[in-house]
């Protein structure tokens, strides 16, 4: 990728990524980690993205470019096709079990994106170092062997539960303390920390 800045190499001593023993089956549909996740949530508003495990420490996924998604006439925005590749890294979580947020993301905007493109994405982590995680992904136009229209590099840095528990709005960490699947992502996840 062009312009990578030195934060998103990892260094020598990086160890490779280790698929969880436990991560959901080549193919298998990821659940949404927040139901009002503006990605992976059900909001009609939002991304509406769905992701699936990969072989791996990968995933894919697919994003329908719908009007709400415009930028200029008729092309996706720019911001949400960075979006869509912040969540689609973000499902990467699911295939090692930890819980890690965006530190860093560099976004490649190759060719426009039309509305109603379904962009493919596909996702992988190159390497962990303590609680730096790198990875990178890319997004093809119709087809998941299409053009490369965007690609992004990240850095995603492990963090607790006690993240977002800290720092979101009572009222919604509230909710996902008592909804019972919110409540089993963090378990499962800490279980490794
Ligand atoms: C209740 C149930 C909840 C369940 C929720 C499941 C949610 C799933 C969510 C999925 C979400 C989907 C995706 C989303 O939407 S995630 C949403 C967008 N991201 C955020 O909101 C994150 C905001 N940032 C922070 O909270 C902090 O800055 C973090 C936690 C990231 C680090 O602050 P912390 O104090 O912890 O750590 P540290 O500062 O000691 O840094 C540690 C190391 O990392 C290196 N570093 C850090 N930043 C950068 C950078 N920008 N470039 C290069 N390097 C960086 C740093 O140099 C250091 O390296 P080293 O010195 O060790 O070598």
């Amino acid at each position: 990728m062009s312009g990578t800045t030195t934060a998103l190499k990892p260094p020598e001593d990086a160890r490779a990524p280790v698929r969880h023993p436990d991560a959901p089956a080549p193919g298998e549909l990821l659940d949404a980690h927040n139901h009002q996740c503006f990605g992976c949530g059900d909001q009609e508003s939002g991304l509406l993205l769905r992701a699936r495990a990969g072989e791996g420490v990968a995933v894919t996924a697919e994003f329908e470019v719908r009007p709400v998604h415009q930028g200029a006439p008729g092309l996706a925005h720019g911001g949400l096709l960075s979006a869509a590749l912040d969540e689609t890294l973000g499902a990467l979580n699911w295939m090692q079990r930890v819980i890690a947020v965006t530190g860093r993301l560099e976004t490649d905007f190759a060719r426009p994106v039309p509305v109603g493109t379904v962009l493919h994405l596909q996702a992988r982590v190159t390497a962990v170092h303590g609680r730096k995680i790198y990875c990178t992904a890319t997004g093809r136009i119709d087809a998941h062997d299409g053009p490369v229209a965007v690609r992004a590099d990240a850095l995603f840095i492990e963090v607790r539960v006690d993240h977002f528990i800290q720092n979101g709005r009572a009222e919604e960490i509230n909710a996902a303390i008592a909804d019972p699947d919110q409540a089993k992502l963090a378990r499962v996840c800490e279980v490794n920390q």
